[in-house]
Parts: C-alpha cells; sequence; structure tokens
C-alpha cells in the first residue's frame, strides 16, 4: 500500500491521500471576487484527485492583496462566490481549503507577467502598504511602507478572524493562514523587516506577537472540529539558517499551544539577498526536523514532483502531507499519474468515475 495514497485524518476531516494543492496565485480576480476562473481551475484540480485542495492566498482587506487581482474575503459577495469554489472541490472527493492572508509591505503589486514590482505611487491602482516597520523589502518591491500602529495591527487582526468567519460560512474545512513568503505576519517575525521598539518588535516574544494575536483570534472563530492551519516560512537562507530555525522552532511550539493543528513548513523570503537552495524535495529535511521538534503533524512542498519523492517524504515519516504545486498546474489528474508510477492496484480509479471507467476498459498494455 502506498503511503502517498494512504488516508489522512485531521480532526474531523479525512483525506482521501497525502497529496495537496497548495495555494497558487491566480492572480485573476477583480475587486476581490472569484469567478468562472476560478471555479473551473480549482473544480478540475479537485477532481483530479488531490486529497486537499487549498484555494491562493485570499486578502483578509484591500491593501492585503499582493495584486489588485487577488481574490479578498472582507465581503460577504466575496464570500458567496468563494462558497461555489468551496461545494465544487467538495463535490469532486476533495477537501476544500483556503489559506488567508494579508500581503505586507508586498502589497500594491503588478501581475508576475506584468512586471512583478510595485505598481508606481502615481498609478491610480496603487495603494498604501502596510508593514511592521517604514522598511521596503527591496529589489523589485522598493516601496516604503506604512509603519503600522497599534490601531492598524489590532484592525488587522481582526480582519484575519472576520475572514476565518466567513470562510467557514462559505463552506471551506480547512483553513491555511499565510504567515509565510515575506508577507504581513512573516514580516512581524523577521529581523529583516520588522525594527520595531515597543511590544510588536525586538526579542522573540515581541516578534512572534502578532501571529500568535492573530492565531488566538482566528481560534475563536473557527470550529475546534476542523483542521486550523498555518503556512509559515522557518528559514531564510541569508547566512544565520540555524539561529532563524531555532527561533522558528520555538514559535510554532507556541503555535501548537495556541491551538494550530498542522504547519505547513516553507521559506521566509523577507530579503532579496537570501540563496535557496532550489532543489527536489530540498525542503523536506527541514520539515522532518520541524514535525520531530515540535510534534506537530507537517506538510511541505517545493519541489515535490517525482513519485519516489513523494512517497518517500511520507512514508519516512518525513510529513503528513506533500504539497505539489507545479506539476499540478501541468497536469491536474497528476495523482493518476503517481498512482500508476507507484504500482498502485487501479490507478484510474484516483479519477472520478466518467474518466476511470474509460481509462481502465481500452487500457493499453503500454499503460
Ligand atoms: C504568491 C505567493 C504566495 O501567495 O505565497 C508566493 C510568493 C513567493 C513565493 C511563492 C509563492
Amino acid at each position: 500500500m502506498s503511503a502517498l495514497f494512504s488516508p489522512f485524518q485531521l480532526k474531523d476531516v479525512t483525506l482521501r491521500n497525502r497529496i495537496a494543492v497548495p495555494p497558487m496565485c491566480q492572480y485573476s480576480a477583480s475587486d476581490g471576487l472569484a469567478n468562472d476562473w476560478h471555479l473551473a481551475h480549482y473544480t478540475g484540480l479537485a477532481r483530479g484527485g488531490a486529497g486537499l485542495v487549498i484555494v491562493e492566498a485570499t486578502a483578509v482587506s484591500p491593501e492585503g492583496r499582493i495584486t489588485p487581482a487577488c481574490l479578498g474575503l472582507w465581503n460577504d459577495a466575496q464570500g458567496a462566490e468563494l462558497a461555489r469554489i468551496a461545494a465544487a472541490i467538495k463535490a469532486a472527493g476533495a477537501v476544500p481549503g483556503i489559506q488567508i492572508g494579508h500581503a505586507g509591505r508586498k502589497a500594491s503589486a503588478n501581475r508576475p507577467w506584468e512586471g512583478d514590482d510595485h505598481i508606481p505611487a502615481g498609478d491610480a491602482r496603487a495603494w498604501d502598504t502596510l508593514s511592521p516597520s517604514a522598511s521596503a523589502f527591496g529589489a523589485n518591491l522598493p516601496r516604503v511602507p506604512k509603519e503600522m500602529t497599534l490601531a492598524d495591527i489590532a484592525r488587522v487582526t481582526g480582519d484575519f478572524a472576520t475572514a476565518a468567519r466567513r470562510a467557514r460560512e462559505a463552506g471551506f474545512e480547512w483553513l491555511e493562514l499565510h504567515f509565510a513568503h515575506g508577507y504581513l505576519a512573516q514580516s512581524f517575525f523577521s529581523a529583516h523587516a520588522n525594527q520595531r521598539t515597543d511590544g510588536y518588535g525586538g526579542e522573540h516574544a515581541g516578534r512572534a506577537r502578532f501571529l500568535l494575536e492573530t492565531l488566538a483570534a482566528v481560534r475563536g472563530e473557527w470550529p475546534e472540529n476542523l483542521p486550523l492551519t498555518a503556512r509559515f516560512g522557518v528559514i531564510e537562507y541569508d547566512g544565520r539558517d540555524e539561529e532563524t530555525l531555532a527561533d522558528s522552532i520555538q514559535l510554532v511550539r507556541e503555535f501548537r499551544a495556541g491551538g494550530l493543528d498542522l504547519l505547513n513548513v516553507s521559506v521566509n523570503f523577507c530579503t532579496p539577498a537570501a540563496q535557496v537552495p532550489w532543489g527536489p524535495a530540498f525542503l523536506a529535511p527541514i520539515a522532518a526536523r520541524v514535525k520531530r521538534e515540535t510534534d506537530l503533524p507537517v506538510a511541505s512542498s517545493w519541489g515535490i514532483e517525482r513519485a519516489s519523492d513523494a512517497e518517500r517524504v511520507v512514508a519516512e515519516g518525513q510529513m503528513d502531507l506533500v504539497m505539489i504545486g507545479r506539476a499540478l498546474l501541468a497536469n491536474p489528474h497528476y495523482p493518476y499519474a503517481l498512482a500508476k508510477k507507484l504500482g498502485m492496484a487501479r490507478p484510474s480509479w484516483v479519477l472520478p468515475a466518467p474518466y476511470a471507467h474509460w481509462l481502465e476498459r481500452y487500457r493499453l498494455e503500454a499503460d
């Protein structure tokens, strides 16, 4: 029996396998509203056999979008459109998940294929960005953000909680807080972005405060019986990795004490100077260490594509779920290819019956 195709239960939710679609921005919304692009995109991924489909970074407030074309969950109309997507994912046999976040100083940017840079300040599409400190990311994102006031911090924490409530009302059963990739929450924990001298900066407790307060606020809205998770960068690859990892693992333990059910282990992306060692499943040993040292279930991503890697990292207990992104964009039925590669009996039935029966009936020997 393949470990990758074994079920996974977390709280009252059971995934049919260990394959998860990570949140991957589509940059295809208007006014934060999901549309037919998103419905077809996520329905196709769910029909492709993944156990969990997580809808892309969805902003908790208008200024929290990465680009003007990002999804939002700050009003009921957005919730109604997302409800269609949650229902479609569930109808296809996958668990519907959603990531909610705030882009912080990386907000107000052009879409990646239209520059991937900050929209010029004079452009009517641009907006003021928020961050723990008035320090820019740099490189393609040079805009200096506004240092958040205590009122700003409280408002955004509340926005996360309200978005979590709307996510549940929309029918999502898996919630992921976006605490990674140099966005607002990650910025609060990183000295690359947070130079505050008040209670939200400085030593570990100060830099962790926004994330822990936001987790607590969301915990109060999200049902206890459904998975509450976070994608969190635990390593920056800036030459201080052991220090960052130890600091991050301490915070992950605090997340667990605060009611987090699983951590999606990722990279910080808080400085353009990072030297990320890209490669097949390069983050798996880091995810395994986080799992070992925090006793939390973990997922991870980045370069997990080969059937042998995906099976190994689960079978060896390095991670509980594998987030397979680009291979699933290239082929939403990739779980079927993985099932065949791993020698599963009747691999076609990873797919819905209307597809599986044809694939079974007229199989070529070569299949
Ligand atoms: C758009 C991203 C996200 O939503 O996390 C992203 C950004 C940087 C690297 C990977 C993913």
